[in-house]
């Protein structure tokens, strides 16, 4: 593993993107979700510090216009937050996913590797970061994603349903991470009502997409049922 880092770090840049711009509609609390407090800490600072474990890497953070004091606020008395402020730059985020991470995207002015991800993953692993960069400085793209566990239907109009085999499905999450010049030329394009992660933008754009392996415990937290499980999750992982 270390050998791969030395690499990776000898050659290129490494930048993430946390995209945490948006309402948390689904979630329905006051405030939005990326702030919810996860065993006693808000969301997105576990996500955040997650990514710091990587070595030299440079995060761009994406937050809705009204939340950028209350991310001073609670970043004020986190030491690692602060010792790491250098490394950290803060931007306002769109009106949808894809133009937050475009915001994000137009702040880096270097080639290198960009993982794009949710600020609601908290339970990313390391080595799936690290993984994700490594895979992409070799081929451009890694995405992560889980192979499908449940069966699944798809409905048509008439609301029928058919099985789909589900062997060849897999579930997208992030980091996803690619070139920078790549994904800097796929992003120049007019939104699309499909472009629901940074995969559907890079290949509309013609890029073939890597897949790596996910983890199962690496959650979107989106309705309130996934608090209890990133709950139970976390105190698992802390011991
Ligand atoms: N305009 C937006 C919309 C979403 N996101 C971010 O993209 C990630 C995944 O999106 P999702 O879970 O859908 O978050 P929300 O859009 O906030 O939730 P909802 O769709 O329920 O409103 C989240 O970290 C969210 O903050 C963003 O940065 N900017
Ligand atoms: C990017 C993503 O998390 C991959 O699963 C997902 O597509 C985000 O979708 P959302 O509708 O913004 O939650």
């Amino acid at each position: 593993m270390s050998n791969f880092i030395h690499s990776v770090e000898n050659n290129q840049r490494k930048y993430a993107i946390i995209v945490a711009g948006g309402s948390g509609s689904r979630m329905k609390s006051e405030i939005p979700k990326q702030f919810l407090p996860l065993n006693g800490k808000p969301i997105l600072l576990h996500t955040v510090e997650k990514f710091l474990q990587v070595a030299d890497i440079q995060l761009i953070v994406v937050l809705p216009k009204n939340d950028i004091y209350y991310w001073y606020e609670i970043t004020q008395s986190n030491q690692t937050i602060q010792a790491f402020s250098n490394n950290f730059t803060i931007v306002v985020g769109g009106a949808s996913r894809f133009q937050s991470v475009k915001n994000g995207l137009n702040q880096i002015k270097t080639d290198g590797l960009v993982a794009v991800h949710d600020g609601v993953r908290p339970l990313v692993n390391l080595e799936i970061i690290q993984k994700s960069f490594q895979v992409a400085s070799e081929k451009g793209t890694a995405v992560t994603s889980v192979w499908v566990k449940d069966s699944v239907r798809e409905v048509g109009l008439d609301g029928k349903s058919i099985a789909i085999d589900r062997t060849k499905l897999k579930l997208i999450q992030t980091p996803q991470t690619f070139n920078i010049n790549l994904m800097k030329n796929a992003f120049e394009v007019d939104e699309q009502s499909f472009f629901t992660d940074c995969a559907s933008v890079l290949e509309f754009a013609g890029k073939t997409i890597t897949l790596i392996e996910g983890d199962y415990e690496n959650i979107k937290i989106t309705t309130p049922e996934d608090m209890i499980v990133a709950e139970a999750l976390l105190r698992k992982n802390q011991g």
